[in-house]
């Protein structure tokens, strides 16, 4: 079995595949120690042999997550790096090194399903946007702050913007009516300026490519923006597949 990790800014988001790529086992933590306690119970079924992790956090708290998945599970962890070329993707970045790996992965996933040009979106804490064209150059992105960051600033930065945590897709019924409430002017607000950060990646894409590209969408809140994107193709697993391909584990 492969314990698959993908170690994001709010969250670890992890599974455990077979052999064949199947899906067994997989869930979302906040924590080293929820993740522990995670693999601890898929461990009394599954054998955890192998283990491959993607990390946008700093190197000491990767390294130290590392460690930790040694000591407990006796596991050599293999982790994505920076490249400047892989799986037929060139880095755009000018220091290749500085782009966030999780944006690496998922490029590196969107090209292999697309073969051709593509636009990948990922939703998560940040929002990011990545270019491919159909030869595999990667032209560089853009990059935002998510929904939940742009909640927390709201709340952070004004005295009367308060209401409690609810889920948020109980005021996305009428996204586009004006909120009359707080929560539901922040909430929608805060959607309506995610969908049209993005409807302006389209357009991006449009310039380069006319209709000859696809849109690859995946991250938490994914679905606050799917339905301003025609045609677009919303995996969830974008970063492991990615992931499989900068990470190969021979059986
Ligand atoms: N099962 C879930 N657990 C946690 N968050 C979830 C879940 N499903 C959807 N979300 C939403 O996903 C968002 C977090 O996105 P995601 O998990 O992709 O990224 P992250 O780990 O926070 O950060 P990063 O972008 O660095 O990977 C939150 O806004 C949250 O509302
Ligand atoms: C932008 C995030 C936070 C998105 O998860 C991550 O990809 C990251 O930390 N990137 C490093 C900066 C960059 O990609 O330019
Ligand atoms: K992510």
């Amino acid at each position: 079995m492969i314990i698959e990790l993908d170690c994001g800014n709010s969250f670890i988001k992890w599974r455990i595949i077979d052999a064949a790529s199947q899906v067994l086992l997989s869930g979302v933590v906040g924590s080293t120690e929820e993740l522990v306690r995670a693999l601890e119970g898929a461990r009394v079924s599954h054998e955890l042999y192998h283990c491959r992790m993607v990390s946008v956090r700093s190197d000491e708290e990767t390294a130290c997550l590392e460690q930790c998945l040694a000591q407990k599970f006796g596991l050599r962890v293999l982790t994505a790096r920076p490249a400047s070329c892989l799986a037929g993707v060139r880095n755009g970045y000018v220091n290749y090194e500085s782009l966030g790996l999780d944006r690496w992965m998922a490029v590196i996933a969107a090209y292999h399903l697309s073969a051709g040009a593509c636009l990948v979106l990922d939703l998560g804490t940040a929002v990011t946007a990545d270019f491919v064209a159909a030869n595999g150059d990667h032209k560089g992105g853009f990059i935002c702050p998510g929904l939940p960051l742009l909640r927390s600033q709201l709340r952070t930065h004004t005295r009367r913007i308060h209401y409690d945590a609810v889920a948020s897709n109980q005021f996305m019924a009428e996204p586009l009516a004006p909120g009359r409430s707080t929560a539901e002017a922040v909430e929608r607000g805060c959607a309506l300026m995610l969908k049209g950060f993005v409807r302006s990646q389209v357009e991006l894409a449009m310039a380069y490519w006319g209709d000859d590209y696809e849109v690859f969408l995946t991250g938490g809140d994914a679905s606050v923006v799917a339905d301003v994107l025609p045609r677009v193709r919303v995996v969830p697993d974008l970063i492991f597949i990615g992931l499989a391909i900068a990470c190969p584990i021979s059986s």
